[in-house]
């Protein structure tokens, strides 16, 4: 049974909807990222599923129980749900002791201290317990969030952009030890995203949504080698789409040449679309005698970034042959792979 459950939910701002037909399902222990442009819903999901926002159509369970629907929504209160927002909403005039200790008041003394000093320990806020938060970098304010989220042992995690506030040179390690302290707990967790950088790094699975609906979700290599449509392989990165014919199962006609495909095509021959090729997926040799020309290089320490053109197509390709510079003829091959045309 899946730990959370969302059937074809909507939800409307004054008559305005927002979150329209989306299903979803969350795996126990799983770490699940939103991702999405701007104004698609990340947020507004977050809050139908903490019971902060009311839902006109569908319908969101947790571990059976059913949360909203448009007859019945439990209160806040009641889904032992912890939300961390994006300010981490910590109370100023209260210590980090006090701070993780807020959800605990109905806790026996002595077994919310333990609990307190379990969670300090857990964070790594050894000997700043005593501090309040304006004495805390934006780090460790975000270590307190989720000490206070994780203290009364919520049954679902609901993090909004929590990353964003973080100083990037330090962003990569506190994700990697947030994460090993949401495994270590047994934590279910769904945490809201802009950047694909951070869903790659911090989730098991994504879900992206464009205008209030899931248009795919999965593990990253999935939605980034398998996108179910062009909004999505351009949201997970930057590729280069070529004009191409379908010419048998596994071929396909390009500016390029002739491209054979890893696995069987879906599309039947003689189909006109797209074809996607991300900048790694090409190869480039020094060739004077090739049909590339190397236009533009940028070094980036293991590969170099070049722009190519072939006859009228410029191509972007990421390649480990950093010695290339402007001006070189190159030739330029697909690397095998199974090819995704829409
Ligand atoms: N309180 C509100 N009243 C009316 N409309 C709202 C309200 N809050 C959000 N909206 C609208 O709902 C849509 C979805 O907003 P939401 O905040 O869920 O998007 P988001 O994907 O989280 O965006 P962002 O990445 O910019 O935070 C937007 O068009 C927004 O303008």
């Amino acid at each position: 049974m899946s730990k959370l459950q969302i059937q074809a939910l909507a939800c409307e701002y004054q008559g305005k909807t927002i979150l329209n037909e989306l299903s979803l399902d969350l795996a126990e222990n799983e770490i699940l990222a939103l991702l999405g442009p701007s104004g698609c819903g990340k947020t507004t999901l977050l809050r139908a599923i903490a019971g902060l926002m009311s839902v006109s159509q569908g319908e969101i369970v947790l571990d059976g129980e059913p949360l909203s629907s448009p007859q019945r929504v439990l209160p806040t209160e009641q889904r032992g749900i912890g939300v961390i927002f994006q300010d981490y909403a910590l109370f100023p005039h209260l210590t980090v002791a006090e701070n993780i200790g807020f959800g605990l008041k109905a806790w026996d003394k002595a077994k919310a201290q333990a609990r307190i000093a379990e969670m300090v320990a857990l964070v790594k806020l050894d000997g700043l317990a005593d501090r309040y938060i304006h004495q805390l970098s934006g780090g460790q304010q975000q270590r307190v969030a989720i000490a206070r989220a994780l203290a009364y042992q919520p049954r679902l995690l609901l993090l909004d952009e929590p990353f964003s506030n973080i100083d990037s040179q330090v962003r990569g390690e506190l994700m990697a030890e947030i994460r090993q302290i949401l495994r270590s707990q047994g934590v279910s967790a769904i945490f809201v995203t802009h950047s694909k950088e951070e869903a790659f790094a911090f989730s098991d699975r994504l879900a992206l949504l464009h205008e209030g609906k899931v248009v795919q979700s999965g593990r990253a290599e999935e939605l980034y080698y398998r996108p179910a449509s062009r909004f999505v392989a351009d949201f997970l990165g930057g590729g280069n789409y070529l004009d191409a014919t379908v010419a048998g199962s596994h071929e396909v006609s390009t500016p390029l040449g002739v491209i054979t495909s890893a696995s069987a095509l879906r599309h039947r021959p003689e189909h006109q679309g797209i074809l996607l090729l991300r900048p790694q997926q090409l190869a480039l040799e020094a060739d004077n005698n090739g049909d590339g020309v190397v236009m533009e290089r940028r070094f980036a320490g293991t590969y170099c970034d070049y722009q190519v053109k072939v006859g009228l197509v410029d191509l972007a390709v990421r390649s480990g042959h950093i010695g290339l510079e402007p001006g070189q003829r190159v030739a330029i091959a697909a690397l095998p792979h199974s090819l995704v045309m829409f």
